[in-house]
């Protein structure tokens, strides 16, 4: 976008539309704000300059962007063109939807974005330019005030105006308004400033990084504070990758690295996609313990994913959602979810490269969770494949992280003294009990009696090693014995008409495992995806395999070294821990009062 002094224009006057107000005002044309009558709705409208600052080349410049848009507008985070016209005046405009929040060029300047929602916003315009590049289309102009925000708070790619097609084969009028003259130093790679560039999709990377890096630093990349930043200063940092140093504290080193590698100088260097980049992105996403966001891409445009070692099911799948849950889920941790309302129709698409079919798996039906309302194809994180520097390493998805669920088979192997054994319904064990057996290593989903009886049977005889009693001595023991059997009688029935759905047994901070009712257990966690960052916190997250709302996760780490957290996100953070150091939580998922009867246990690394 290129600022200019001149007066806007005049608004056309335009057949069904009622003009507002002016929004503002580019190298070529003004955008206003009309409210369009039927259907009744506000649309911005950008019209092109006319009389002597209009010449042919404008105008097939101007045609060009409305159809650019046109191929690639119905990705939920691009502005959507909803009509191209002539005014009656002669000038040619288009009408797109409004964009009424402010871009990330405002706010960048304005507020410190969270980084939570950098990274969102990173993997969302990733893949609204991952979009356009499969459609052959090079947005060229990837910078904070070419995103807009919508009505749902979702960033909104815009302003096509110095877009290209990605082969020559494929150009496009709008490459002839001479494009180079809008590029935008500060974000632009350094190929750009070749005498005659040929950018080509891992420039779009550069600016993308470049544009991330700006919303989370709140300067662009190579500017440096309190020292010249004019275009010539800039332009030589490009070419020499010298970029800034970022010091906000919350912004992580794995982070800091991805933007470096996406702005390397060198192409050869970088992402080699957009959506590699997302998919690093992601990455970071996982590892601060964040919902990684989808990365929503055309279905028709993802070439076929390997199927090899994916089950059914976690293939390319499209799936209608309704949820309709949009302002407000911009900000803070649970917009994510919310967020991924959709009613564009986007496919979903499944994993290539694919480590484990748990992973995939897991991928898959973490996005599912939220309800959404499209069908929309998600490219899954665990499938990122982007090759990786040495120097840029990021963690490793390949090894799938132990599962563990523990069987009722297991009981067999445990001695089990059956004199003593009474056997509770097992839904009627209470997560406290439950947590005993477990920390014993024993099984779980056994009731506490059983365990007692376990204890006392691990000998034969249910007396030790003392001297079998003599027949004077029957009658004490016959009434002993009938006092023990009355006690445990009355244990049992007090479990039975106990009040039901209560919270008993508390575990440590009054987190740990409420009662199991007895219409059944929650089921345990499945598919957990372990990362450990490279400052060592690892990251934990499970698939809930039947999602219902209110459900909420109790984990807490296996030796019991730290108390139990519940949380609402499948997701868990442990460390920092020595690399090498093996690291285990239980997860449980709790609903209505009622937790799973088995956890799942995942480890990091697996096997070790
Ligand atoms: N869909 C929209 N909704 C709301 N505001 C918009 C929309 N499109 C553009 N604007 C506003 O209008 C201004 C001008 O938009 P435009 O795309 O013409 O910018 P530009 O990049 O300066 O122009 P040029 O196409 O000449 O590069 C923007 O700064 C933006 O604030």
């Amino acid at each position: 976008m290129s600022t200019t002094r001149r007066a806007p224009a005049q608004p056309p006057e335009l057949p069904g539309f009622v003009f507002q107000r002016l929004l503002g005002s580019g190298g070529f044309s003004d955008v206003y704000l009309y409210e369009q009558q039927l259907p009744r709705r506000l649309v911005a409208v950008k019209v092109l300059l006319g009389g002597d600052d209009l010449n042919e080349t404008s105008r097939q410049a101007f045609i060009g962007e409305a159809n650019l848009m046109a191929q690639v507008s119905s990705h939920p985070y691009i502005v959507t063109i909803f009509h191209a016209d002539v005014a009656q005046d002669g000038r040619p405009y288009f009408v797109m939807e409004y964009a009424p929040g402010k871009s990330l060029s405002e706010r960048y300047k304005t507020e410190t974005i969270p980084i939570e929602e950098v990274l969102r916003t990173g993997v969302r315009v990733s893949s609204a330019v991952a979009t356009a590049h499969q459609v052959g289309i090079l947005h060229r102009d990837i910078k904070p005030a070419n995103i807009l925000s919508n009505d749902y708070g979702w960033p909104a790619l815009t302003d096509f105006g110095i877009s290209s097609a990605v082969d020559d084969d494929l150009a496009d009028a709008a490459q002839g308004a001479g494009a180079s003259a809008g590029m935008s130093v500060p974000w632009s790679p350094s190929e750009m400033f070749d005498d005659d560039p040929n950018p080509d999709v891992r420039s779009e990377v550069f600016s993308l990084a470049a544009t991330i890096y700006t919303i989370a630093a709140g300067h662009s990349p190579f500017e440096q504070p309190g020292k010249p930043n004019g275009t010539i200063e800039l332009i030589a940092r490009i070419e020499r990758g010298q970029i800034t140093p970022i010091t906000r504290p919350d912004v992580p080193r794995t982070l800091i690295s991805v933007l470096q590698r996406a702005m390397s100088v060198r192409p050869n260097d970088r992402y080699q996609s957009a959506i590699d980049f997302a998919r690093a992105l992601q990455r970071v996403e996982l590892e601060l313990g964040y919902p990684p966001t989808p990365i929503d891409v055309p279905k028709l445009h993802i070439a076929a994913p390997d199927r090899s070692g994916v089950p059914d099911g976690d293939e390319t799948s499209i799936r209608h959602v309704e949820n309709i849950d949009a302002q407000g889920a911009y900000e803070g941790s649970r917009a994510s979810q919310a967020e991924r309302t959709s009613t564009r129709a986007i496919a979903r698409v499944a994993a290539q490269q694919t480590t484990t079919p748990q992973v995939a798996s897991g991928w898959s039906a973490a996005a599912e969770q939220p309800t959404t309302a499209a069908a929309i194809p998600r490219l899954d994180p665990s499938l990122a494949s982007a090759p990786e520097t040495p120097a840029h390493k990021v963690p490793d998805f390949g090894a799938a992280p132990e599962l563990r669920i523990n069987r009722g088979s297991e009981r067999a192997s445990t001695p089990v003294f059956e004199r003593q054994r009474i056997e509770l319904p097992e839904d009627t064990a209470s997560g406290a009990d439950i947590a005993a057996l477990r920390s014993r290593g024993t099984v779980s989903q056994t009731s506490s009696m059983e365990h007692r009886g376990r204890q006392r049977g691990d000998h034969e005889n249910p007396y030790g090693d003392a001297p079998k009693p003599k027949n004077s001595n029957l009658l004490v023991g016959i009434l002993a014995g009938i006092i023990v059997v009355l006690i445990a009688v009355l244990v049992v029935l007090g479990w039975v008409f106990r009040p039901k759905d209560t919270p008993t047994g508390q575990g440590d901070a009054g987190q740990g495992p409420v009662t199991v009712g007895q219409q059944g257990f929650p089921p345990a966690p499945v598919a957990p995806v372990v990362v450990r960052s490279p400052d060592g916190y690892i990251t934990f997250r499970w698939q809930n395999p039947d999602p219902q709302n209110g459900d909420t996760y109790y984990w807490r780490v296996s030796d019991k070294s730290q108390p139990g957290e519940t949380t609402d996100e499948p997701t868990a953070v442990v460390g920092p821990s020595p690399e090498g150091v093996k690291v285990c939580i239980d997860v449980e998922i709790r609903r209505n009062g009622k937790t799973s009867a088995e956890p799942l246990v995942a480890c990091y690394p697996q096997g070790s």
